[in-house]
């Protein structure tokens, strides 16, 4: 599946981070009523009031929010047959699959046929696809945001809205029931949860940019498009909460097609599949064909759950946008983001942030460490921050080479600084680990303050997978320690034995 580049919310909608819950027009409780929008059409209206949606994730509440009123529970199949029969009806030929309770990913696509490795599966049809082309059942609707020159992730985002509202006068009327009502996504996480439990972990700042991101492309679009059109985008449709799922909704099964340069679609049908980590298939439009295939990369028999690849991707990236960790050790790209930084003490500071900023970094600066090792930009970040003022001269050199921009991606030697480097790099990895550390330990003790089952399944359920992310990043810490230990270990030896022999040779002479 897809993952929202961070540039896509800046591109035409700027996010304006000042909406405040206050602010919001108040509105009777969370009731559903299906009004008349058209002759045709019916349009049904939500209400937010007991929510808050908030633009600052720290207000948040530390509660669930009221269900919007479309979808169906993630681990139900209520839905599922009729999507299957509806897909059918409207072109997608005979499958070798259909939908499961699964052990892994609760609902999923299982075998009911054998399956040869190197067969091409699914054939959905481009017109069972969503993209930023797809007609709006409110055309009125889709000019208007394509006059704005909306992007396609906001875009899409509306139109699901948009399709959803209209229960079933919607020809996605089948899609949008069988889709999860709250899809799991660190998107709705509280920041009181991200905080808590998500304190030693890096992903913990992502999820934050990436709400402010969503909040964000919300208010842009509702100051500057929905504002001005109620009548086409009223607020108790289009408001913070529909938002919040719809975005959920793309995070966690939107694709890119790189056959169709890189466009980005939700798949009907394909999006029951689940990741596995060893599995190397990725979702496709097959131009031969025309429809999005993928080809096995394995053999599948009758019964057995059948899986596609979300990407190269973390764990804490499968946390952020899907709302799953795998089982530790199954990953072999997990990864964890390193913080380093320049001490603010450092004789020539100003001089080696002024070198990063040209090159787009700054005084701190997070790398990705991976169980099989880390980037040449962490090693040429390292030598900056431990050089001495005597090489200021070569500053420019390592801030290029720490960012990757540096096109020869050659490795920087400077064999006088290496052990002070890999120090460096030690120390922040053990000043992570205790952070990890403290927060497993503490995580026995948690939850205390539950007053509701309710609220201690979803405690329970948020810290386990807060739990599974930090023993898979602090594994990754730990290897990298037991390695610049080693590294650093024998370098000292060799000093050492240097050092011996030179002695040996200086009395030899005397
Ligand atoms: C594209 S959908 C796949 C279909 C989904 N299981 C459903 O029932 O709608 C992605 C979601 O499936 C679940 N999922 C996919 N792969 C998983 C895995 N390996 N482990 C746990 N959950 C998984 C997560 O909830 C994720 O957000």
């Amino acid at each position: 599946m897809a993952e929202a580049s961070r540039i896509i919310f800046h591109t035409t909608l700027l996010p304006t981070l000042h909406q405040t819950s206050s602010s919001l027009r108040k509105r009777s409780p969370h009731t559903i009523s299906l009004t008349k929008t058209s002759p045709a059409i019916v349009r049904c209206t939500i209400s937010t009031t007991t929510t808050t949606s908030s633009s600052d994730t720290s207000r948040a509440p530390a509660t669930p929010q009221q269900p919007i009123p479309w979808g169906c529970e993630i681990d139900s199949l209520e839905n599922a047959a009729a999507l299957q029969k509806w897909l059918t009806d409207s072109g997608l030929p005979d499958q070798k699959m259909e939908i499961k309770k699964v052990d892994v990913g609760e609902r999923g696509l299982v075998a009911n046929n054998n399956i040869r490795k190197g067969e091409k599966l699914l054939f959905v049809p481009p017109s069972l696809v969503i993209s930023a082309d797809s007609e709006w059942s409110f055309p009125e609707a889709g000019e208007v945001l394509k006059r704005y020159n909306v992007p396609d992730w906001p875009l899409i985002a509306t139109y699901l809205i948009s399709e959803a509202s209209l229960m079933e006068s919607s020809r996605w009327s089948n899609y949008i029931s069988a889709l999860p009502r709250q899809p799991y996504s660190l998107l709705y996480w509280t920041r009181a949860e991200l905080d808590r439990y998500l304190e030693a972990s890096q992903i913990r700042e992502r999820a934050i940019e990436r709400i402010n991101n969503v909040t964000g492309t919300y208010n842009d679009l509702r100051a500057r498009i929905f504002s001005k059109h109620p009548n086409l985008f009223p607020e108790e449709v289009f408001n913070m909460e529909t938002f919040k799922w719809s975005f959920g909704i793309l995070f966690s099964r939107l694709v890119r097609l790189p056959s169709l340069d890189g466009r980005v679609a939700l798949v009907p049908w394909a999006d029951m599949l689940n990741h596995s980590c060893d599995v190397e298939t990725f979702l496709d439009y097959d131009k031969s064909t025309k429809g999005v295939v993928f080809t096995t990369d394995r053999p599948y028999q009758p019964g057995e759950q059948v899986f596609i690849s979300y990407g190269r991707k973390s764990n804490g990236e499968l946390l952020l946008s899907y709302g799953f960790v795998p089982r530790q050790g199954t990953n072999p790209r997990d990864s964890v983001e390193l913080p380093l930084m320049i001490k603010k003490s450092d004789k020539c500071y100003e001089q080696k942030v002024e070198a990063l900023k040209k090159h787009g970094l700054s005084a701190s600066q997070c790398f990705p460490l991976q169980v099989t090792g880390w980037p040449l930009e962490l090693i040429a970040y390292a030598y900056l921050a431990v050089s001495p003022p005597s090489m200021s001269g070569k500053f420019e050199e390592m801030a290029s080479a720490a960012s990757n921009k540096n096109a020869s991606n050659k490795e920087l030697k400077y064999p006088e600084l290496e052990e002070q480097a890999l120090q460096f790099i030690l120390d922040s990895c053990e000043s992570s680990i205790s952070k990890y550390t403290k927060f497993l330990q503490a995580s026995g003790s948690m939850d205390l303050d539950i007053t509701s089952p309710k609220q201690l399944n979803r405690k329970v359920f948020l810290k386990q997978l807060a739990v599974d992310l930090c023993n898979s990043e602090q594994r990754i810490l730990f290897r990298a320690q037991y390695i610049l230990r080693r590294k650093l270990r024998d370098m000292r030896r060799g000093e050492l034995k240097a050092l011996r022999l030179f002695d040996s040779v200086t009395k030899f002479f005397k």
